[in-house]
């Protein structure tokens, strides 16, 4: 076994460092990689604990660091930081055995029970012990990377507790290869590899001219409040990849996350103020953990019983929660079949560019011949006192146009105006290839997904799908044969031509 069974702390409560030690109750949630399960640890008292039990095969493990990382982050202690018990590999999977929290992450909480959003009040408290773990990491030197209400855990008695931190995060960063002191220097390295997805990334990470900084986590950070405020991440509306393309053309601002069903939602100042900051495009201008713990937003923060009366109670458990999503997201999948054959056309339409709607705050789809795209004015919203929005909507005729294949939609801009382009930074070609790099990763991990979905409710669509792609590369090959041919073919008639005219010349001097 390549990787060394490792007890990480507490040398008084030695877990065991064998799968049949453990016995599964339940499944409690699934990762792009990973099962987490609810089980009991038998030689302690049938301890409940949760499980995660990592897919290694999807990674590019290496073991040596995993090793060396988790003696580290075993050091770390505080109490809004989840440290595992212990951790080892059964098979191809790595099994980290952590406290089990009750009410699951606040990702799981929100999307059954508040699909709207958390109050206010909960959201201080929840970013509150969110931002004391954080700063904890920070200022021990360490970055977290993946900061969402899917890595937040509450237990019991309301007490938060940032997860995903240690062995599986060392995990996702030996793949992903972006980091502090990291060797890895190219950027489409660092995009091609990286993994996770993009909704919470800061731009400049998918920018990558200068990598994950502790500012990054401080965009999440903000992306995660969103989050909480609203049940969803900014452009979750939206596919990954167009959320993507989004950011890498500078069309997100703070603004974008605000959808017609929220509109009449009131958020104080200070939120807006809070958030706004975290989400400056330029990282250096991010305020630091301790400065945001500062913020008037946490001023007069409530405790954890607030989160007992207001978020645990009545909630059901989250293994009950966790099968109703499941079956709730295989109706979904159901409708999204349906509403494809319904409504192709207008779904796979063209977009020549974005409006912005000062009414509903957000970032409308332009359609071609609507024509409806303001071509000259260049438009600003104010937001707490910061421009938010600095938005150039233009014809399709110029510049960047990311035409998918298929030709389902395209992001058109034209070069930015002069101000504009002071202050901006103008779309290049790394960045775009480097963009374009992780749009095809997390199209990837989108697939393959799917095809995991498609697996778990009946194989059928499976064999149609690989049909499909083995017609394509029959065509592929047919093509290329093709064109073989006919590049042989006007060889032939060159050289024909050639000894056509060489004869004539012949002839000419005869
Ligand atoms: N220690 C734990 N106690 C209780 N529930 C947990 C625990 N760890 C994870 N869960 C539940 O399992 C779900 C999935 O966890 P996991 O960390 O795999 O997912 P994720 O962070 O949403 O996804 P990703 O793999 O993209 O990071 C969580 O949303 C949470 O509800």
């Amino acid at each position: 076994m390549a990787y060394e069974q490792e007890s990480h702390h507490h040398p008084k409560v030695q877990f065991p460092l064998d799968p049949d030690s453990y016995k599964i109750i339940d499944e409690i949630g699934v990762g792009v990689s990973a099962v987490v399960y609810k089980a009991e640890c038998i030689p302690l008292n049938s301890t409940v604990v949760a499980i995660k039990a990592i897919d290694l095969d999807q990674f590019k493990v290496d073991f040596d660091k995993i090793r060396r990382e988790t003696k580290t982050m075993s050091l770390l202690s505080h109490p809004n930081i989840l440290n595992a018990h212990c951790s080892f590999t059964v098979g191809r999977r790595l099994w980290v055995v952590m406290p089990f929290m009750s009410g699951g992450s606040l990702q799981s909480i929100i999307s059954s029970c508040f699909p709207d959003g958390l109050s206010e009040q909960c959201i201080a408290v929840v970013l509150k012990e969110t931002l004391n773990a954080l700063s904890y990491l920070h200022n021990q030197g360490h970055l977290h990377r993946d900061i969402k209400a899917g890595n937040i855990l509450m237990d019991s008695n309301g007490c938060v507790k940032l997860a995903d931190f240690g062995v599986s995060a060392s995990i996702y960063e030996s793949n992903s290869g972006y980091g502090s002191g990291s060797s890895t220097s190219s950027s489409s390295m660092m995009l091609s590899d990286m993994t996770g997805t993009p909704y919470w990334m800061a731009p400049e990470v998918i920018h990558s001219h200068t990598g994950y900084s502790y500012k990054a986590d401080i965009w999440s950070f903000g992306i995660t409040a969103l989050e909480l405020a609203h049940g969803r991440p900014p452009l979750s509306h939206l596919p990954p990849w167009k959320s993507l393309i989004m950011k890498i053309t500078k069309r997100f601002r703070f603004s974008d996350y605000e959808n017609s069903s929220d509109k009449h939602k009131k958020i104080s100042k200070a939120f807006k103020d809070m958030v706004a900051a975290c989400l400056d495009q330029d990282p250096s201008k991010r305020p630091s953990t301790d400065k945001l713990l500062r913020h008037p937003f946490f001023k007069s923060c409530k405790g954890n019983e607030f989160l007992v009366k207001h978020v645990l109670h009545g909630l059901p458990s989250v293994e009950e929660r966790f099968r109703v999503s499941k079956i709730h997201n295989k109706a979904n999948i159901d409708d999204d079949i349906e509403e494809e054959s319904g409504s192709e056309l207008v779904k796979h339409r063209r977009i020549s560019g974005w409006n912005f709607n000062e009414d509903v705050f957000q970032l409308d789809p332009v359609f071609p011949g609507e024509s409806s795209v303001d071509d000259s004015v260049v438009k600003q919203v104010r937001f707490g006192g910061e421009t938010i929005i600095s938005e150039r909507v233009v014809s399709e005729s110029s510049s960047l146009n990311l035409n998918s294949p298929e030709g389902q939609s395209s992001l058109v801009s034209t070069p930015p105006s002069e101000e504009q382009q002071q202050s901006d930074n103008t779309v290049n070609a790394e960045t775009m290839v480097g963009g374009l790099m992780t749009l095809k990763k997390s199209l990837d991990d989108q697939r393959q997904k799917v095809t995991d979905l498609i697996n778990l409710f009946g194989g059928e669509v499976i064999n149609k799908e690989d049909q499909t792609m083995q017609l394509i590369e029959k065509l592929r090959l047919e093509l290329e044969a093709e064109r073989q041919k006919n590049f042989e073919l006007e060889m032939e008639l060159e050289f024909l031509k050639f000894q056509v005219s060489g004869a004539s010349n012949t002839d000419d001097n005869d």
